[in-house]
């Protein structure tokens, strides 16, 4: 596998949906292979639309078999409309047509909501419980992780120079500081995110082109993606628009439909 990530470039998010969802579909398929089951990490943002877009009406999908985390959620009710729960409930889920099987939807213990500790510490128990018991490794290995890039090149909820880049200990952890309301949130950490066996980032339109600039021209800046390309090297996939990379100097590749 190359070291550098594969960045694909698409017209829009249209052309790009067909690439991204043979994507998810072979991601889906090693792991069906591996475990039998599916356990992917989702961001909140414009994935979800993207996310939509791709899959929504794709028969080779297997719902039942997808256990569903966040790569971070905001400490809101669950029909708040910051909820990253409830916007891919909303925004996707809820849309699948009639009698798909539903995948197992894992969010935060929203009867905590005033301490954001506990809540990250019952999601870590959740991780523990649904991959090291099973798996025995030391970290979670998501078999894919999507997630967004943030205009000043955070992702999950890990901001640029926070104390929380540099948690080694905690699988999720907590945020009352957040720069991007709401405030209070939790995420996965660092280390966690990298273990992923797959990480794709997917970003589009023009308002990403400066913070991309950054990530992929000045990576030595450690921006949260930068950090995440850096330490999963070889592991991360950009699916990106053209706008989104105007005057930006990346290696495009041309995506290879799988074959699945
Ligand atoms: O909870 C969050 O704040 C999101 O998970 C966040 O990390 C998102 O992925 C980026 O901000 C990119 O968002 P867009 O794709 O909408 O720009």
């Amino acid at each position: 596998m190359p070291s550098l990530p594969l960045i694909y470039v698409f017209q829009d998010a249209d052309d790009m949906a067909p690439a991204l969802a043979d994507y998810v579909l072979s991601a889906q398929t090693a792991a069906l292979q591996r475990h039998d089951a599916f356990k992917i990490g989702v961001s909140g943002g414009s994935l979800v639309a993207n996310l939509n877009k791709a899959l929504l009406h794709d028969p080779k999908v297997e719902w039942g078999k997808w256990h569903i985390f966040f790569a971070d959620e905001r400490l809101v009710p669950l029909d708040s409309p910051d909820s990253n729960y409830g916007l891919l409930k909303s925004g996707l889920l809820d849309q699948l047509p009639e009698g798909t099987p539903q995948p197992i939807v894992h969010g935060i213990d929203v009867t905590k909501l005033d301490d954001s500790l506990e809540i990250a510490d019952a999601y870590e128990k959740d991780l523990i419980k649904s991959f090291a018991a099973k798996d025995s490794v030391r970290l979670p290995a998501f078999d894919l992780l999507l997630l967004g890039c943030g205009p000043d090149g955070h992702t999950c909820s890990l901001f640029p120079g926070h104390e929380l880049l540099r948690e080694n200990i905690a699988w999720v952890a907590p945020i009352e500081d957040s720069p991007k309301p709401p405030p209070r949130r939790i995420t996965l950490t660092l280390p966690v995110v990298t273990q992923s066996l797959r990480i794709a980032f997917v970003a589009v339109g023009e308002s990403k082109a400066p913070v991309l600039k950054t990530v992929f021209e000045n990576p030595e800046e450690g921006l949260p993606c930068s950090l995440v390309n850096e330490g999963a090297r070889g592991k991360v996939t950009w699916f990106v628009d053209t706008p989104a990379v105007k005057g930006v100097a990346v290696q495009k590749k041309e995506y290879k439909p799988s074959n699945l």
